[in-house]
């Protein structure tokens, strides 16, 4: 991949960065700014050779350019980090002159997913050189973060030259035992990873709502659990292929419904009652996958234990978090709710990697090509 060096001299060069900005709004509320802070390094090492800085990110899925969608919160939000005023450019026929000047939702632009050549050009005409750091999105080809790296002097940045070195790292020469911590709610939306470390890890712990189509795929009552159908036959093949690699749950605490409130009941195996459903592992669970994650060389985890956000059903998720923190061995989280839990317990700074990406991590794990990444080697 080629990296910020191959770029030469930029003082007093536009650089067109790709980020990914892409964070939780609410009402113009940044609910967590942990993309905008990790794009900081690529962007101070860039402002210190002297670039001045054209930034580009998407927000949401918009249709057309509706205002809820725009980048507005997020310009100051950096602006505030940067301690610098960041103008937001409104089209790309208007954009500032500024040391660092933010471009609208691209996803305003209607080639932009579609990776229009069109619109690449565009975006080129406006810079003299580009730098993608937009790790998250990285599995997606579109206009910004694609074709307009075909048209200038590109490289990677340095949190998506990092995500990648880490999360191939787990894939290409771990430390062992590698052990995976899969969680989450749908088993369909994790069974190529759920395959990829059938060849790679040492262990693979499972735990969330994408136990129960392996629970019922061993003939266990499920309750009224979050059980995904469609995962029925997936986790069947994952355990025939794992054996003895695939370990489930073996105690669940459960309620009535998916509310804090309800009343909780303590479930020692994995047989859930009628009218129950299963809303976090147990406490042996957690006990043993804690140990496990103990012994590792490496761990990779993504998803939580349960519905961490009811604070009943959050013990198992925390017993994992902390057991991951205080591991010895490299620790790597990917995904937004594995993030979010962690975040929850204080616990952020103490794994090793804390990925920016979701699905882009997943996508890497499962050994596919990122559509980002490859336009930059
Ligand atoms: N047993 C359960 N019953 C119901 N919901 C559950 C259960 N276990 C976990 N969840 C829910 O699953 C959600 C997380 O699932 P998801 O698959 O989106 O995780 P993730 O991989 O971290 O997500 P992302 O890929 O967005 O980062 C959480 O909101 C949590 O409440
Ligand atoms: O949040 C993400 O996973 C990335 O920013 C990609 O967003 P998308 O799924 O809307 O393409």
């Amino acid at each position: 991949m080629r990296t910020l060096d191959d770029l030469g001299d930029l003082e007093g060069r536009r650089v067109l960065v790709r980020v990914d900005f892409n964070v939780p709004l609410k009402d113009g509320v940044i609910g967590d700014d942990a993309r905008i802070r990790a794009a900081l390094p690529t962007l101070h090492e860039l402002q210190g050779r002297g670039a001045r800085l054209l930034l580009a990110a998407h927000l949401g899925r918009p249709k057309d350019r509706e205002p809820e969608f725009s980048l507005a919160p997020v310009a100051r939000r950096l602006g505030e980090l940067l301690d610098t005023s960041v103008p937001l450019a409104p089209d790309l026929d208007h954009v500032p002159d500024g040391d660092v000047v933010m471009l609208e939702n691209v996803r305003y632009e209607p080639g932009e997913t579609k990776d229009d050549p069109a619109l690449a050009q565009r975006y080129a005409a406006l810079a003299d050189a580009y730098v993608d750091d937009a790790f998250g999105a990285a599995h997606r080809a579109h206009a910004s973060n694609h074709a307009v790296a075909h048209l200038l002097p590109s490289a990677a940045g340095l949190l998506l030259a990092r995500e990648v070195r880490t999360l191939q790292g787990i894939l290409e020469a771990p430390q062992r035992p590698l052990v995976a911590i899969v969680g989450g709610a749908k088993v369909t939306d994790k069974i190529g990873v759920l395959e990829a470390f059938l060849d790679t890890a040492d262990v693979i712990l499972i735990g969330g709502a994408m136990c129960f189509p392996f629970f019922k795929a061993q003939g266990h009552a499920v309750g009224s659990s979050l059980c995904e159908e469609e995962g029925v036959e997936p986790a069947r093949r994952v355990l025939e292929a794992g054996g003895d690699k695939v370990r489930l749950p073996v105690d669940l605490v459960c309620g009535e419904a998916f509310s804090a409130d309800t009343p909780v009941t303590a479930v020692d195996g994995v047989d859930v009652p009628d009218g129950l459903m299963g809303l976090d592992v147990g406490p042996r669970t957690a006990q043993a996958y804690a140990e496990v994650v103990a012994g590792a060389g490496t761990v990779f985890w993504n998803g939580p234990m349960g519905a961490f956000e009811l604070e009943p059903f959050a013990p198992g998720t925390r017993a994992v978090a902390e057991a991951v923190a205080q591991a010895q061995g490299t620790t790597v989280v990917g995904g937004g709710d594995s993030a979010a839990a962690l975040r929850q317990f204080g616990l952020e700074a103490e794994v090793t990697h804390l990925s920016t990406g979701g699905g882009a991590s997943l996508e890497l794990i499962e050994g596919k090509t990122l559509p980002g990444v490859e336009v930059l080697s």
